[in-house]
């Protein structure tokens, strides 16, 4: 299995964010974005979870069967900054939806509901809805969405955002975990997450528009 990119750009409005970024990320992999607020760290993220067009280059998965049929953003989770949970709805029922929509139809096993909120140890509320809990708590709901469907590419934009110490161990747990199963991480972060067998990439802005960056 492997996820690549290949002199990869993009572009906000009329700016270009990055250029030239290249990456080749196989079974176990995790490659951690780092660098300034600006710097492109969520509109990489964005591209290759397929919200946003490259400007130019590609990204592509291979699956362990040498196939490339699949896009990335079919095979991928992504935790945003925002955690794309329904307020009104309880915690049970917005883990459902999530776990029907983002089901890859792998069969790989997955945690049940009851168990994806034990692992982010928040086991017994899953009745309530979310908008009642916390934002640390909040935070971890929102992660325990890439426990109850599998897929092997974890995006993962500021994932420890809003939470205590304890919290950060247990995500880095949860990831390392995917790592060992042979999944791949991609995440952006101001702070050290703990994980093993990591590169980083730093982002560096780009003053755009330079005359020879879009080749012919
Ligand atoms: N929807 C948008 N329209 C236009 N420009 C945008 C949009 N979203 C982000 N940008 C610009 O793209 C650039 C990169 O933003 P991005 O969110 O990728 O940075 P980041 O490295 O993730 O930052 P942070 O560390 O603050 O999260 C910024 O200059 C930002 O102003």
């Amino acid at each position: 299995m492997q996820l690549a990119a290949e002199t990869l750009a993009a572009r906000r409005g009329d700016d270009l964010i990055f250029v030239n970024i290249s990456f080749r990320l196989t079974e176990g992999d995790a490659l951690v974005l780092t660098g300034r607020n600006g710097s492109g760290k969520s509109t990489l993220l964005r591209v290759v979870a397929g919200f946003l067009r490259p400007e130019k280059g590609s990204v592509t998965f291979t699956n362990s069967g040498g196939r490339t049929n699949r896009r990335p953003s079919e095979v991928s989770h992504y935790l945003g900054h925002r955690n794309a949970m329904k307020n009104e709805l309880t915690i049970a029922e917005n883990l459902e939806f999530w776990r029907s929509f983002l089901d890859d139809g792998s069969q790989a096993p997955t945690a049940s509901i009851e168990d994806a909120a034990e692992a982010v140890g928040l086991g017994g509320i899953t009745h309530l809805p979310f908008g009642y809990l916390s934002a640390g708590q909040q935070r971890r709901f929102a992660f325990a969405k890439l426990l109850v469907a599998h897929r092997p590419i974890w995006l993962l934009d500021e994932p420890t955002a809003a939470l205590d110490t304890n919290a950060d161990k247990l995500f880095a747990a949860l990831i390392g975990e995917h790592q060992r199963k042979g999944g791949i991480v991609l995440a952006a972060t101001h702070q050290p997450l703990g994980l093993s067998n990591v590169q980083e990439l730093r982002m560096k802005s780009f003053a755009g528009g330079e005359a020879g960056v879009w080749g012919a």
